[in-house]
């Protein structure tokens, strides 16, 4: 290894699944009171601490939606997401949630566009709020977060987190909003909020995934010390989505596997990325984290002669740690006297050294034009051991 890999703790950060919040802004996330009942149930059963619920200001059958799932009585902590306004919170508190995630756009674009309010006002707002929950319902879990926060300046940030973190929230949230931060930012920006927060006040990332970095993002974020991570299920949300479940798990098993699988039900990812890709009537992408058709396929005759003799040489993590399983595509052009070999074995079949070449080269010419599946490649090799 060029580097020594840092070791990060499974249990030193926590999944906020924002499949139920943020993944109903995706463009296809229109979920009916069943399918949410059966999210919520199927991310309690993976064993996500927490799950994030739209606002009930939406409309009166998503703040009934929020008191069903409230009074499944899952493992994991409910959470509703609310602007930083009384009505909002009156009605969020009402619905039997463990906590409120608050939010205020902090950039130049959002205080100009979307509410008008300057830094002080928000502060206002908050002590308002906040001290309002406070008083009202202590137990709550609270957290605020500053939309828009890489696009924000840093005074203004460090102000307002410092704030609310005096004001007793539970968790700071710095939000990627536009996903235009880069890894680096992200860390050094975790690292500055850190210092102005209470100790015992976490913080909390979410990552969108504009600029392609929503995965390595998250990753900073929890290096630099962040403690929960916001995902939803194949990363659904505005615009191309946020941080996915499934690539924050594999980017995180391979620093502490061991960690990963005593915290989380593994291997029902597959499950999950099935379920929501149904719900939002998508395929899940070819490419997909761990559960893409072609996440772990395997070709060339260099990687096969290897994987053969131990996946591991092609694989940073086991496919069935995450219930998937591995296609060994033998029959093509790029495929070799190994691979081959190993193939024919299955069969019972054995050749000599030449006539191995010899088939290996006349299935590489024949897939020239033609991939061979593996019952084409099993016709050939019988036939050669007859010719
Ligand atoms: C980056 C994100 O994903 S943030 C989360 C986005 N989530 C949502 O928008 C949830 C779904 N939203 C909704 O159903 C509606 O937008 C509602 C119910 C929240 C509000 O609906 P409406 O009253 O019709 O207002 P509308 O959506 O047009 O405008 C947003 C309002 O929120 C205000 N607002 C925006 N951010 C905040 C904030 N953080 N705290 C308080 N108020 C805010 C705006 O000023 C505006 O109010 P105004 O008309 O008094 O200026
Ligand atoms: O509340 C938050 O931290 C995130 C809100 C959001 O979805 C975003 O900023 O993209
Ligand atoms: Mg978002």
């Amino acid at each position: 290894m060029t580097e020594a890999a840092p070791l990060i703790p499974a249990r030193s950060w926590a999944i906020i699944d924002s499949t139920l919040r943020e993944g109903e802004q995706f463009a296809r996330g229109n979920f009916k009171s069943d399918d949410k009942i059966e999210i919520a149930r199927a991310l309690d059963a993976f064993g996500a601490e927490f799950i994030e619920l739209t606002t009930p200001m939406v409309s009166a059958q998503t703040a009934r939606d929020i008191r069903k799932i409230a009074d499944l009585n899952l493992n994991a902590k409910l959470l509703t997401h609310v602007r930083c306004a009384m009505e909002d919170v009156q009605r969020a508190v009402d619905t039997g949630v463990d906590g409120l995630d608050l939010l205020f756009g902090t950039s130049s674009f959002l205080r100009e566009f979307s509410h008008g309010k300057n830094i002080a006002q928000i502060i206002e707002s908050a002590q308002k709020v906040i001290g309002w929950l406070k008083t009202n319902h202590p137990t709550l879990e609270l957290r605020f977060s500053a939309e828009d926060t890489f696009r924000s300046e840093e005074a203004d940030l460090m102000a307002v987190y410092k704030a609310v973190s005096d004001l007793g929230v539970h968790r700071v949230g710095l939000a990627d909003t536009v996903g235009v931060a880069t890894p680096r930012q992200v860390y050094t920006l975790v690292r500055e909020v850190r210092k102005v927060i209470h100790e015992d006040c976490g913080i909390e990332f979410h990552g969108h995934n504009d600029t392609g970095c929503a995965v390595s993002n998250a990753y900073e974020a929890i290096e630099a010390g962040a403690t929960h991570i916001d995902t939803t299920i194949l990363g659904i949300g505005e615009r191309n989505g946020i941080t996915p479940l499934g690539g924050l798990l594999a980017r995180m098993f391979t620093f502490d596997p061991q960690g990963l699988i005593e915290k989380y039900n593994l291997e029902m990812l597959p499950e999950l990325d099935n379920m929501i890709a149904r719900m939002v009537g998508l395929p899940i992408p070819w490419n997909n984290y761990l559960t893409g058709e072609f996440a772990y396929n395997h070709k060339a005759g260099m990687h096969l002669k290897a994987i053969y003799l131990n996946p591991g040489a092609y694989e940073a993590i086991p496919p069935q740690v995450f219930g998937v399983g591995r296609v060994i595509q033998a029959g093509s052009k790029v495929t070799g006297k190994h691979a081959i070999q190993h193939k024919a074995r299955e069969l019972g079949l054995h050749y000599g050294e030449d006539a191995l070449r010899r088939v290996t080269d006349h299935i590489k010419a024949l897939a020239e034009t033609d991939e061979l599946d593996d019952a084409h490649l099993e016709k050939v090799l019988r036939e050669w051991v007859s010719a």
